[in-house]
């Protein structure tokens, strides 16, 4: 069911209706008003119209269909590591990433209270599966059951609309104001230093000439020939041009487990003469090489 929970609705429609007015102002997100990547879009730009949407695909589908000017999806998380799917769904969109967010995330334990007005036990806590395993020893020191839910505020807009007692949220401590729970633990997340790193996408690419060639970071896809030492090779095209290298994960396209795809930050942007080298190298040793986006680093690597 693609739906928000009823206590979510109201909000919703009143942000989609702003949206809808001024939709080149707009940034879509994955998640009801409150989640955290409703929280990053108001940091990272506080002046634009956040549009809530049920997920992560429908955030980058209304950018592609013109709903909002950018989208703002949460990409990897400091303790629990890649957010599922992003691999798949940002190269699918045809979007372009414009820019990089980093943001500090807490997690607060919230829920309704039971007969005479105390709170718990609880048999079990909704939330994105983000939230569940960075919260995963709290969780399980408590004997609270993980239920996964499409994103935080959304699950504690759930738990308010369910109207049981023996069942919390794991959600920014704001959700539990929208949707009337109460808090009752905060920062429950199990490392302190817990981060996530999102990016804004858009259907314009950045022009890399316009980004500061010192700050600048450009995230692509590419997939290996399958050939002895091929991502040997790819990874040797970045190593002689001196083009340092962020990131670099592997994920399966389809099922036949012979395509392995790459997902890959390097510092620097095309125009860039050893990142244009990289790149040209880089094709000989790929079936497929596809740029996301150059865009201006928000944190310094390493
Ligand atoms: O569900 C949310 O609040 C999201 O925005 C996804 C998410 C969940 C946990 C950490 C960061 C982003």
């Amino acid at each position: 069911m693609r739906k928000f929970p009823q206590p979510a609705l109201a909000m919703v429609d009143s942000m989609r209706a702003a949206a809808a007015l001024e939709p080149e102002r707009a940034i879509s997100f994955g998640g009801a008003p409150g989640s955290n990547s409703h929280q990053s879009t108001m940091q990272f730009a506080p002046e634009a119209l956040p549009l809530p949407c049920y997920n992560f695909e429908d955030a980058l589908d209304a950018v592609k269909t013109g709903f909002a000017g950018a989208a703002m999806i949460p990409i990897e998380n400091s303790q629990h590591g890649r957010v599922a799917d992003i691999h798949f769904l940002l190269p699918e969109s045809g979007l372009a990433i414009v820019a990089e967010h980093f943001m500090a995330i807490t997690h607060a334990l919230m829920a309704l209270p039971g007969a005479g007005g105390t709170f718990g036990p609880f048999d079990a806590a909704y939330s994105h599966p983000q939230a569940l395993g960075q919260s995963r020893e709290y969780l399980l020191a408590r004997g609270i059951v993980p239920m996964a839910h499409a994103d935080t505020a959304g699950a504690a807009a759930y738990v308010a609309a369910r109207g049981e007692p023996n069942i919390a949220a794991l959600a920014p401590p704001m959700a539990a104001e929208l949707y009337g729970l109460t808090i009752v633990e905060n920062a429950v997340e199990d490392a302190h230093d817990n981060t996530t790193r999102f990016v804004l996408l858009a259907q314009e690419p950045r022009d890399p000439a316009a980004i500061d060639p010192a700050q600048a970071m450009t995230t692509f896809v590419f997939e290996v020939k399958n050939q002895p030492a091929a991502l040997y090779k790819a990874l040797g095209c970045f190593a002689t041009n001196g083009v340092n290298m962020t990131k670099l994960e592997s994920y399966q396209k389809g099922a036949s487990f012979a395509a392995t795809m790459f997902y890959a930050d390097i510092e620097g942007a095309p125009g860039n003469p050893a990142v244009d080298r990289a790149f040209e190298e880089l094709e000989f040793h790929c079936n497929t090489v596809r740029l996301l986006g150059s865009y201006q680093r928000a944190r310094k690597r390493g």
